[in-house]
């Protein structure tokens, strides 16, 4: 699928993820899990916070792909696990179209599947999230970005001025 569909941004800072995590592990905190299922690559850093807050030491894998920056491409499964998730809390940053969770939940089907973030078509297929986006709105993580220089404001505008 095409990058252009995406006509709106929603920049999620460090503080603004981990915040976001935790606010999600208020959820989870009554439950008991046997362990984490972390989908590559976005769901390591949300793993790893909820792994914190839970107190859970046994991490795994699913190691999948199915984006190349904006374009969306076939899912490519490069690792699987070998149980079916009872028990398990299987995490990833964000469910978009549902592809991705679609595929992993048929991997998973007893797993309790949660995302920090969800869009309307991916919605349904995770047992909880914290943030519901639009489906036309791309998620800037913080890992995709970089501190840069900005212009100072009367230059910006003295530059449009002369264009
Ligand atoms: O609901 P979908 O439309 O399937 O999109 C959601 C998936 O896309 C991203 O992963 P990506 O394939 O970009 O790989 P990455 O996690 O390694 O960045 C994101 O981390 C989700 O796993
Ligand atoms: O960084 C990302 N932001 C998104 O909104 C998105 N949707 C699918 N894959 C994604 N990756
Ligand atoms: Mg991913």
């Amino acid at each position: 699928m095409s990058a252009n569909r995406y006509q709106q941004h929603f920049t999620v800072s460090w503080d603004q993820l981990h915040r976001d995590v935790r606010a999600l592990c208020h959820q989870l905190v009554e439950r008991d899990f046997k362990g984490i299922v972390a989908i590559t690559r976005g769901g390591l850093i949300p793993a790893a916070l909820i792994a914190r807050e839970l107190n859970v030491r046994l991490i795994d894998t699913v190691c999948i792909k199915s984006y190349e920056h904006k374009e969306q491409g076939g899912l490519d499964v490069m690792k699987g696990v070998d149980h079916d998730g009872e028990g398990w809390l299987l995490v990833d940053d964000l469910v978009d179209t549902g592809k991705t969770a679609r595929k992993v939940r048929e991997m998973l089907p007893k797993a309790h599947f949660v995302t920090v973030y969800a869009k309307p078509e991916g919605r349904p297929l995770v047992d909880q999230c914290l943030t519901e986006v639009a489906q036309d709105c791309w998620i800037q993580f913080p890992w995709d970005m970089g501190i840069a220089y900005v212009q100072p404001l009367v230059e910006q505008v003295r530059k449009g001025d002369d264009a």
